[in-house]
């Protein structure tokens, strides 16, 4: 989709890109840095609206440096800024990008109500932007990215500004831009692991070069943790509490509560417990795997709760480049 070749932009005082090198498949990949690493400065190169200082790099098989104007037809783009005009509805901005981006005014006119119903917009599509809300605003951008239905978006920080609920709607409406009508997608942020659950590459940038550039499950590989959640039943209403006992009689190791929020996040009502031999030598962690995991079944079963879910662990990214530079230090 995009092929990148030591690429460089150098500002007066600053140099944003670094000799970077990097190729990105069709999918959904996240393009991660801190704010300053040359994110926007790369996607505006890639759309031809800004030229490199060095380097080449071509989208669709078209050079940024001379046919920017084709792939702008070809590829969406989501700016991070505000940019919305406040006096005029959803319909009628996503209407003229369309018409913008060269289809005509019936066709115009039915995608845009098909992409903003696909972004979550109804009735207050008619009413002007200027008092939409952050998350709406930041729908009414993505639909314009996808408005003349390309092959390719770029989206610059689309979760900005949003609360966590709305970034984890914002992220499912980007995956499903990609499943749903097969567009690849690339996706910027600031926040490394936000994009972990909705990207199957993710590319880091740091100072305006490639930090790593891997597949998701790469950064994510399997931990030695075993995480299990049950239900609550009338005999064991607190049903983790139960396993977590019911498990210990069956010498296994489960770890405290206390423990379960330092691997698992968030996870209040999971039980979790090593399964690989990295943590010693108690009965639990020589145990392989697969025998814990029927202890497990069979506990649960045996104490009459329902087993919603047994799932190894993944490293999160942040917890990777945490270790990284823990490396870096020492
Ligand atoms: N037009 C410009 N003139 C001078 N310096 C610039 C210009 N545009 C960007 N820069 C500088 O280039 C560096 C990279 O900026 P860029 O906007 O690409 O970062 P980013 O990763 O997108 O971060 P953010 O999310 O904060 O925008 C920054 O140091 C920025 O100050």
């Amino acid at each position: 989709m995009i092929a990148i070749e030591s690429l460089s932009k150098r500002f007066p005082r600053v140099t944003a890109l670094d000799r970077l090198t990097v190729g990105i498949e069709p999918g959904v990949t996240g393009l991660v840095g801190a704010n300053g690493a040359g994110k926007s400065t790369l996607i505006k190169i890639l759309l031809g609206l800004s030229p490199a200082s060095e380097g080449t790099a071509s989208v669709l098989g078209m050079d940024v440096a001379t046919q920017g104007g084709a792939i702008r037809e070809r590829v969406g783009y989501m700016p991070e800024h505000d940019c919305l005009p406040p006096d005029v509805s959803a319909t009628e901005f996503v209407v003229h990008m369309a018409r913008m981006s060269g289809l005509p005014a019936t066709a115009a006119r039915e995608r845009t109500a098909d992409t903003l119903r696909h972004v979550g917009l109804y009735e207050e599509r008619y009413r002007p932007m200027g008092g939409y809300s952050t998350g709406m605003k930041q729908r009414v951008k993505l639909a314009q990215a996808l408005v003349h239905d390309p092959r390719l978006v770029l989206l610059d920080e689309p979760t900005n500004g949003l609360d966590p609920v709305g970034r984890d709607e914002m992220l499912g409406l980007i995956r499903r831009v990609h499943t749903d009508f097969g567009i690849s997608v690339l996706v910027t942020s600031h926040l490394l692991g936000e994009l972990e659950r909705t990207s199957d590459h993710i590319v880091v940038i740091d100072g305006g070069k490639l930090l790593r550039s891997s597949s998701t499950a790469d950064f994510t590989q399997r931990t030695a943790v075993l995480a299990v959640e049950v239900t609550d039943t009338d005999e064991h209403p607190d049903g983790t509490a139960a396993l977590r006992a019911a498990l210990r009689k069956a010498g296994l190791a489960p770890h405290e509560p206390a423990d379960d929020s330092a691997v698992a996040p968030g996870a209040g009502h999971l039980v979790t417990l090593d399964i690989g031999s990295e943590h010693g030598d108690t009965e639990a962690s020589t145990a392989s795997a697969s025998s814990v995991f029927d202890t497990v079944r069979d506990t649960a079963a045996d104490l009459g709760l329902g087993l919603v879910r047994m799932e190894q662990r993944r490293h999160q990214i942040s917890e990777v480049f945490t270790e990284r530079s823990a490396d870096d230090v020492a």
